[in-house]
């Protein structure tokens, strides 16, 4: 079952140059799936996940969520919807500093007036499995950035999402603290089925998803499936993009697995 369509989407910027940033983009991720979009510089990643995000329009082409099209909501039902279906990781963390690492979990529920019950219980089960509950006392400058992502994939997955949309999410952290959040990203999804769609530069981050779905130019160029290796599928990822081009550093993270 698809959670997420992408039906020939296009966003064009108008300006004294126009933009087509999109071109007739379309893919669907299924329920349950890690799925990674890459791409070189320029080719759309970022559009596209602000399109997924509602944070802008297509100019044409629909995105439905498990058969919901936002772009009828009004602005409270999008507002509403965002906040309890769509859960964000991003490059920077973006944690309140002010906040305690348990505070900033559970600060989705806090805003949508949860009981504290509830609260309590999804705090522990995260806390757990992202292995916080020794750090949940701290703040944000307290804390590495390992531990930063892992409290921010927390408060992505508080409110049991629909669907996770990752930018970047290991572009801050060095090889450990990336592979450690990203066999996280992995039990979350292997284990409470969370679907992931995740925006990277890095091939060893992407050769952790399920599928890699490349664009360039704003559209679909080609999309592969992970076989049993991961060893392989890294091997795989990289003869892709090397058919895709782009410039020298787009790339600029790629290293051994
Ligand atoms: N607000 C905007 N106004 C005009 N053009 C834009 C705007 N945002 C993006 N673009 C253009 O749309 C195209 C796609 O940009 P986008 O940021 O989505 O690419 P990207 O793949 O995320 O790039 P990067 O990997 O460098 O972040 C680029 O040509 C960019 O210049």
């Amino acid at each position: 079952m698809s959670i997420l369509q992408i039906h020939e989407v296009t966003k064009v910027y108008e300006g004294k140059v126009t933009n087509r940033a999109l071109n007739q983009l379309s893919f669907e991720v299924e329920k349950g799936e890690f799925v990674a979009i890459m791409g070189p510089s320029g080719s759309g990643k970022t559009t596209l996940m602000n399109v997924v995000s509602m944070i802008d329009v297509p100019t044409s082409g629909e995105v439905v969520f498990d058969g919901m099209k936002p772009q009828k909501f009004t602005s409270e039902e999008l507002a509403y919807f965002r906040r309890r279906q769509l859960g964000f990781v991003f490059q920077e963390f973006n944690l309140l500093p002010t906040l305690t690492v348990e505070e900033n979990i559970i600060l989705p529920l806090t805003l949508d007036e949860q009981p504290i019950k509830v609260m309590e219980e999804r705090l522990a089960f995260l806390s757990d499995k992202l292995d916080l509950t020794q750090i949940l006392h701290k703040r944000p400058n307290e804390i590495s950035g390992g531990q930063a992502q892992r409290t921010a994939i927390a408060r992505a997955l508080i409110h049991d999402p629909m669907l996770v949309l990752a930018d970047e999410p290991t572009g801050n952290l060095d090889s450990n603290a990336s592979r450690e959040v990203l066999e996280l990203l992995v039990k979350m999804n292997k284990e409470n089925k969370t679907t992931i769609l995740m925006v990277t530069h890095d091939p060893i981050a992407a050769s952790y998803c399920d599928r890699v779905i490349f664009i360039k130019d704003g559209e679909f160029f080609n999309e592969i499936y992970k076989d049993d290796r991961r060893q392989t599928f890294f091997q795989r990822i990289l003869n892709v993009l090397s058919l895709l081009g782009g410039h020298v550093g787009d790339f600029s993270s790629i290293r051994l697995p």
